[in-house]
C-alpha cells in the first residue's frame, strides 16, 4: 500500500476506528486522538490519514475490512448494528447536526449498519425501542440529553423479553443540557462517544425502578430529586438555550430565596438490607436473567410480580417494595406501620434533597461524589436547613466543587429502597431530570441491571 502524501503512518489500535475505501483501488483511514481538555477531560479527536493506493480495488476491500475489524470489534452475533435514535428537541436542538458532523462518518468507516430514527415526539423514543429487536444490535444510540436516554431505557423494560434485551447496551452522544449519562460514561463529546461505541467497552450500572400507584412503572439511571434540585432544573426549562448554564442561576434563585420544601421521607439503608458487598444489595441480580436472593424477609425471588398500584407487566422484582403490602394505604405517618428495615427521615422539610445513581449530574455537577454505576444503592444527600444566604452561598460554593458532604450539614445515607411524599407547593419531583406525577412515589435499586458504553 502507498501513500500518496505520507509515506508513513502510525496510529495506535486503541485509535484506530476504520477505513474508507476510495476511489476503487484507494482507501483512507480513520482514527481519533486523544487529548485533555482545558479542564483535564479525556476527549477525543477525528483524524483522517491520507488518501493510500493499494495495488487492486480487490486489495483496497480486504485492508478496509481487515481495519474496520481491527479499530471496531464486533461484539454482537447479529453482525455490525446500531440502533441510533436522535432527539431534535434536546439542547439547543443540533443532535442532528452532531450525529451529521461527526458521528455518522465514524460509524461508517467502522463499517457499522446503522438503523436511525429521528424522534417526531416526546415519548417516541420508548417506542422505537420497544418495537426494536434489541438482540440484534451491539448497542442503542440514543443522540440527545438525559430525557432521551431515559426515555430509551423505558423501552428495554416494557416487553416480555425485557431479560433478553438489557444484555444490549445503550449509550448517550452529548446533544443535550445536562448529558449527564454521557459525562459519567467519559464520552466529553460526541467524537469521543462515537470512539467509544466502536470500540465496545461496556460496564454494568445500576437502575432504580420508580413507581407512583396506579401508575406505569419508570426505570432511572440517574437521580430523583424534588425541591431546590427540581427547580433549578425544571424550573429553569425556559432557559434551554443557555446551556447548562441555567442549571447555575436556577440554583442561585433557590438559595437567595431561602426555600425549603417539606416532604414525608421513608428509606431501607444498605446495611439494614443487609448488604454483603459495596457492588450490590442482597438479592444482588448481577445482571440479567439471574435469580435474586431474598429480601429483608428473605422470601422473594426471581422475576416480577405484578406490584401492587402498578400497570406494568414486566420489569425486575421489587423485592423490598413487595414487603410494603398495598402501597396505597401505607401511612407515612406512623413510622411502626413500615416493615423492619424502613425509617424515616428525621426533618420535616429540607433546603437540599437528592438521590443520585451516578456522580455528575452534568458536564460540571459533582453532586453525587460518593456514589457509583454499580454500587447498588441510591446516595440520598440532604440539608435539613439552610439557616442564612451565605450558609446558601456556602452549600453552593462547596456542591460546585462537589465537596458539600464535607459540609457538616449535608448529610448522606445510602439507600436501597426509598419513598418519598411530597408535600410543599412550587416544586417538582424529577426523575433524570424529567418531571413525575407530584404525589407519593416509590423506588428500589436493581443492581446492575443494564449495560453502558463508557470510554
Ligand atoms: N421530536 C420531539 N419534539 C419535541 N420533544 C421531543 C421530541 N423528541 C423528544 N422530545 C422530548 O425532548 C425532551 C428533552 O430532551 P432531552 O432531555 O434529551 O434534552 P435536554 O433536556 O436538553 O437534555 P438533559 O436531559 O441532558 O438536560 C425529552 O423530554 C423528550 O421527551
Amino acid at each position: 500500500m502507498e501513500a500518496r502524501r505520507e509515506q508513513h503512518l502510525q496510529v495506535k489500535e486503541d485509535e484506530l476506528i476504520g477505513a474508507t475505501l476510495e476511489k476503487g483501488d484507494g482507501l483512507k483511514l480513520w482514527y481519533c486522538t486523544l487529548s485533555k481538555s482545558k479542564s483535564g477531560q479525556d476527549i477525543r479527536h477525528l483524524r483522517t490519514s491520507a488518501h493510500f493506493t493499494c495495488t487492486s480495488a480487490q486489495a483496497a476491500q480486504k485492508t478496509v475490512n481487515y481495519l474496520r475489524n481491527l479499530g471496531s470489534p464486533c461484539k454482537c452475533s447479529f453482525g455490525k448494528r446500531l440502533l441510533v435514535i436522535i432527539n431534535p428537541h434536546s439542547g439547543r436542538g443540533k443532535a442532528k447536526k452532531a450525529y451529521h458532523s461527526f458521528v455518522e462518518s465514524i460509524f461508517d468507516a467502522a463499517g457499522f449498519e446503522v438503523v436511525l430514527h429521528v424522534t417526531q415526539h416526546a415519548g417516541h423514543a420508548t417506542d422505537i425501542v420497544r418495537n426494536a429487536p434489541l438482540e440484534q444490535f451491539q448497542a442503542v444510540v440514543a443522540v440527545g440529553g438525559d430525557g432521551t436516554a431515559f426515555e430509551v431505557l423505558q423501552g428495554y423494560f416494557q416487553v416480555p423479553d425485557w431479560q433478553q434485551r438489557i444484555k444490549t447496551p445503550f449509550c448517550l452522544v452529548p446533544s443535550g443540557s445536562g448529558n449527564a449519562l454521557s459525562a459519567n460514561c467519559g464520552l466529553w463529546s460526541a467524537v469521543t462517544a462515537a470512539h467509544a461505541v466502536c470500540k465496545g467497552k461496556q460496564r454494568p450500572i445500576d437502575i432504580f425502578s420508580v413507581l407512583q400507584p396506579q401508575g406505569q412503572c419508570f426505570y432511572a439511571f440517574l437521580s430523583i430529586y424534588y425541591g431546590m434540585m427540581a427547580n433549578l432544573d425544571r424550573g429553569t426549562d425556559h432557559l434551554r438555550w443557555m446551556g447548562s448554564v441555567r442549571f447555575t442561576i436556577g440554583a442561585l434563585l433557590e438559595v437567595l430565596q431561602r426555600k425549603k420544601y417539606a416532604a414525608r421521607v421513608a428509606y431501607v439503608r444498605t446495611v439494614d438490607a443487609g448488604i454483603q458487598s459495596p457492588s450490590g444489595h442482597a438479592g444482588d441480580s448481577q445482571g440479567a436473567g439471574q435469580e435474586k436472593g431474598s429480601g429483608m424477609n428473605g422470601s422473594q425471588k426471581g422475576e416480577y410480580r405484578s406490584l401492587e398500584g402498578s400497570t406494568a407487566s414486566h420489569g425486575p422484582a421489587t423485592i423490598l417494595l413487595d414487603d410494603l403490602g398495598n402501597l396505597s394505604q401505607l401511612d407515612l405517618c406512623n413510622a411502626n406501620s413500615l416493615p423492619q428495615g424502613w425509617q424515616m427521615l428525621p426533618h420535616d422539610e429540607t433546603s437540599f434533597f437528592a438521590a443520585v445513581n451516578l456522580p455528575l449530574l452534568d458536564f460540571n455537577s459533582r453532586t453525587g461524589p460518593q456514589a457509583g454505576f454499580d454500587t447498588g444503592c441510591l446516595d440520598l444527600m440532604y440539608v435539613a436547613d439552610l439557616k442564612s444566604r451565605k450558609e446558601g452561598l456556602e452549600f453552593l460554593d462547596a456542591a460546585g466543587k462537589g465537596k458539600h458532604l464535607e459540609l457538616t450539614k449535608c448529610l448522606l445515607e445510602k439507600v436501597v429502597a426509598l419513598i418519598i411524599e411530597p408535600l410543599s407547593p412550587g416544586t417538582w419531583l424529577v426523575v433524570d431530570g424529567e418531571d413525575i406525577d407530584y404525589r407519593r412515589v416509590f423506588v428500589e435499586v436493581h443492581p446492575k441491571l443494564c449495560s453502558v458504553i463508557v470510554a
